[in-house]
């Protein structure tokens, strides 16, 4: 080892995504596949000549796709072409039976674009490369789920020609932290899109390139040259299918490369492969260059023109927009409106309910109660949706001081989750209409009647013992009144 190697060199590492998002539409992207799954469907049933790449089936493009795309790209301020077009990427693999994949490679449908996001309290921006439309390949079940000991490989071609976005970013993160915020933040924006369903197995794939620079190349705005990210060895990470999984393969790379480079060795630019039960990331081949794919023209597609998608096509209020209306317009704190804003349902929703009812009670009842509940149970707001008349009438019953709070929130909200049952059915049930003005007064009169001890210590200057008496109302009127109410009530008539 030199002298050089030896003392520790102050290392920096960069870090850029390729995300693959399977675009939500009813059938595939060339043919009239379905890309639904029932679950529990058979291998290779949802599948045609097309998706087979059977020799002589031609591919027809599908318009949903295209206009999901075209959304992706107005929500992160790309630049969308007059014109797109189709490209062949020739890889052997049995994962694609045609021996290329159908994706675009000159003329993508999105060029260029930014994502801010926050991470740790600091907001960010990375700027987007490039997004363009492919399809998607088979899948692989490896015997033994391990693809470097498995004996043999199993192969589905159901999900084949599921249409993919790949969103490519630049590479501008210096962190595994920054990347997984950055992919909340995009799940988030394609979630209120409409274009992304989060529910799906391996709807987010994730390739994670990362290498190391030395911490002297970075400039104050953390920028780096872009000769020096072009001479950097970088590995790219396959097979990440999460967002934790994305943070976890790439601070595992960032201290195996770190490692490495402290030690002396070089980092071979290589493709490597995610292991999530083992925690690791193992070398799989060295990096395929651009001119092993020998990129050509799709013949069989013709050149699409966007410009009329893009005037046609309006997209919805963003999550970082609405949140910032919410906290204007409804007088919101930053927690609540970020935690309301977190799905476009649950902001739906919200503002439903706030159109009915002061906002802020809203806000406490659709984030702190209904959202905690629904958490709990591993629910989520879509599984009330519809049941949003009965969640205002439960509002309108604590509103109203008709019920208390405390049974609302622990009784009626959770026999409404549990039971399926409406709120007014909760309260006749468990007999919680709050006990009346004179019941409590009675019961009041009764506790200090019943206890002259406590009485007397109370007026020896005990405050403990009100407490006590407040308790034995509340007993006795089976907790229905309110706690408040009854402490008043228990100081005016002891006093002297
Ligand atoms: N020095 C670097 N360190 C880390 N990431 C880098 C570096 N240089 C480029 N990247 C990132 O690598 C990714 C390159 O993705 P791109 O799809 O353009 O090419 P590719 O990975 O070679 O192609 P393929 O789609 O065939 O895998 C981008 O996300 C980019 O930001
Ligand atoms: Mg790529
Ligand atoms: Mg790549």
């Amino acid at each position: 080892m030199t002298a050089q190697t030896a003392e520790q060199r102050d290392l920096t590492a960069v870090i850029g995504l390729e995300v693959h998002v399977q675009l939500e539409t009813e059938t595939k992207i060339f043919c009239g596949c379905s890309t639904r799954s029932d679950g529990d469907e058979a291998p290779n049933t949802r599948t045609c000549p097309v998706c087979l790449g059977l020799p002589g089936a031609l591919p027809v493009l599908n318009e949903g796709a295209v206009e999901a795309a075209v959304r992706v790209g107005k929500a992160l301020g790309s630049e969308l072409p007059e014109e797109t077009r189709f490209h062949r990427k020739n890889y052997y693999y049995p994962d694609l039976p045609k021996n290329f994949q159908i994706t675009q490679y000159d003329a993508p449908i999105c060029g260029g674009g930014e994502i801010e996001f926050s991470v740790d309290g600091e907001r960010r921006t990375v700027g987007i490369e490039r997004a363009h439309l492919e399809e998607d390949p088979g899948s692989l079940a490896h015997a033994g789920g391990s693809i470097d000991t498995a004996e043999y490989t199993l192969i589905d071609y159901n999900r084949a020609g599921t249409p993919l976005m790949e969103i490519v970013t630049k590479p501008d993160f210096r962190s595994a932290a920054e990347a997984r915020a950055f992919l909340a933040k995009l799940t988030e924006v394609l979630e209120y899109l409409g274009v992304f369903d989060t529910t799906r197995d391996g709807s987010l794939r994730v390739d994670a390139n990362l290498s190391i620079v030395d911490a002297t190349e970075v400039g104050a705005e953390g920028d780096i040259d872009a000769a020096t990210l072009e001479a950097a060895n970088r590995t790219e990470v396959k097979n990440i299918s999460s967002h934790k999984g994305a943070e976890k393969a790439l601070a595992y790379e960032e201290t195996r490369q770190k490692n490495a480079i402290q030690r002396g060795r070089e980092v071979e630019q290589e493709t490597r492969h995610w292991d999530e039960s083992r925690g690791i990331t193992v070398s799989m081949r060295s990096k395929e260059a651009e001119k092993d794919y020998r990129y050509f023209r799709e013949a069989d597609l013709p050149p699409l023109r966007v410009a009329d998608w893009t005037e046609r096509i309006d997209i919805p209020e963003l999550p970082d927009a609405r949140r910032e209306r919410f906290r204007e317009a409804y007088g919101l704190d930053s927690e609540s409106a970020s935690k309301l804003t977190s799905t476009k349902q649950v902001a739906d929703f919200y503002e439903r309910v706030a159109d009915r009812f002061d906002p802020t009670l809203a806000a406490t009842w659709v984030a702190d109660n209904l959202l905690g509940e629904l958490n709990y149970r591993d629910m989520a707001i879509t599984d009330v949706s519809e049941r949003l008349d009965e969640f205002a009438s439960l509002v309108e019953l604590v509103d109203t001081d008709e019920i208390s709070v405390k049974n609302a929130e622990e009784v009626v909200l959770r026999r409404m989750l549990d039971d399926g049952l409406a709120p007014g059915a909760v309260v006749e049930a468990e007999d919680l209409g709050k006990t009346d003005g004179e019941s409590v007064a009675a019961a009041v009169g009764e506790a200090i009647e019943d206890n002259p001890e406590a009485v007397e210590d109370y007026h020896a200057g005990e405050e403990g013992a009100l407490n006590y008496l407040v308790g034995q109302v509340m007993a006795a009127t089976g907790g229905s009144a309110d706690p408040g109410t009854v402490n008043e009530l228990l100081r005016e008539r002891l006093e002297p």
